[in-house]
């Protein structure tokens, strides 16, 4: 990629470039970023990351790829505001939660286009991502969209309509991981532990346990039982887990949010 453009340089670009710079996907003198009225935040990009800030609508024209990185609800118009501008020979790269192929196609026309979801893990380089690809992009534009998407973690590619459910799971999947941080950190302090050491503790035990789902290829279920001594504290916590209505709020919660994907998409 010659010339990278971000339209939006909010939480999700960051995260992009920093795993694009730092892997050497895309020299960041080629990365030039925008947003609406913000632009201190477009000079700490620059500061960060030696990133280019966009002066001119008119330096989008020799733009290779042109990444739609804003607010669902302010998609129409960012992309309105661009297309003017863009060149035929441009590709898109967008990562806006339940925004739809077609709709970019009818803002921006007929073009290679990946429709994205990652998560801000993509910061260092281990987001999980998915993918869908209109049928403008051809083997080898796929290609270079998933080396890119490879460098800052693991893609999937799948149906265009799956990324609703892909945006509830690993999109969104970071903040329901740092919320049960926080409140095992509540708990862990009411029994006289620091703050500090629930959360090394707690890290520790997400990675590991990733960490072990990766490697010894055995079923959670399996992993589980493992843990859990007959009578001993795990059952008792699970059974409060269950109690509770557990897998009930984990159902209720990507349900919501596959929900609201699908209303991004109607403008809702
Ligand atoms: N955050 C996340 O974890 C993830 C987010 N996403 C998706 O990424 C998109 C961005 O999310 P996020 O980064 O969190 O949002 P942020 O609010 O952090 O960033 C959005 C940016 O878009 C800019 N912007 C808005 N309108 C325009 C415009 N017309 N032209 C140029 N820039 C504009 C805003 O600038 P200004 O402040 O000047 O208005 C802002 O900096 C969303 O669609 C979201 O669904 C996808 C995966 C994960
Ligand atoms: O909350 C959101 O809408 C975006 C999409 C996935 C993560 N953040």
């Amino acid at each position: 990629m010659q010339k990278v453009i971000f339209i939006g340089a909010g939480s999700i670009a960051e995260a992009l470039i920093q795993g694009w710079v730092e892997q050497e996907v895309v020299p960041s003198k080629q990365i030039y970023v925008t947003n609406r009225f913000h632009f201190e935040r477009l000079e700490y990009l620059s500061s960060c990351y030696g990133t280019q800030i966009l002066q001119d609508k008119n330096e989008i024209y020799d733009a290779d790829l042109i990444i739609l990185a804003v607010k669902p609800k302010d998609a129409k118009t960012a992309m309105q505001s661009i297309r003017p501008y863009i060149s035929p020979n441009a590709s898109i790269l967008s990562v806006m939660a339940g925004i739809s192929i077609n709709t970019i196609e009818n803002e921006l026309g007929n073009r290679p286009i990946a429709r994205v979801m990652p998560n801000t893990s993509a910061t260092i380089g281990m987001s999980a991502s998915g993918v869908a690809f209109n049928q403008d992009a051809t083997v080898i534009q796929k290609q270079t969209f998933l080396q890119m998407l490879e460098a800052i973690g693991i893609v999937i590619e799948v149906e265009e309509d799956k990324l609703h459910a892909v945006t509830a799971l690993s999109g969104s999947g970071p903040a329901y991981l740092y919320y049960l941080l926080e409140a095992w950190e509540s708990v862990g302090t009411e029994f006289g532990l620091s703050k500090e050491d629930v959360r090394t503790l707690m890290i520790q035990t997400i990675a590991g346990s990733a960490a072990m789902l990766q490697s010894v290829k055995e079923e959670p279920t399996i992993l589980r039982q493992k843990v859990t001594s007959p009578g001993g504290t795990t059952e008792a916590g699970i059974r409060a887990l269950e109690s509770n209505h557990f897998k009930e709020a984990i159902f209720a919660c990507i349900k919501s949010a596959e929900a609201r994907s699908r209303e991004l998409a109607k403008g809702v």
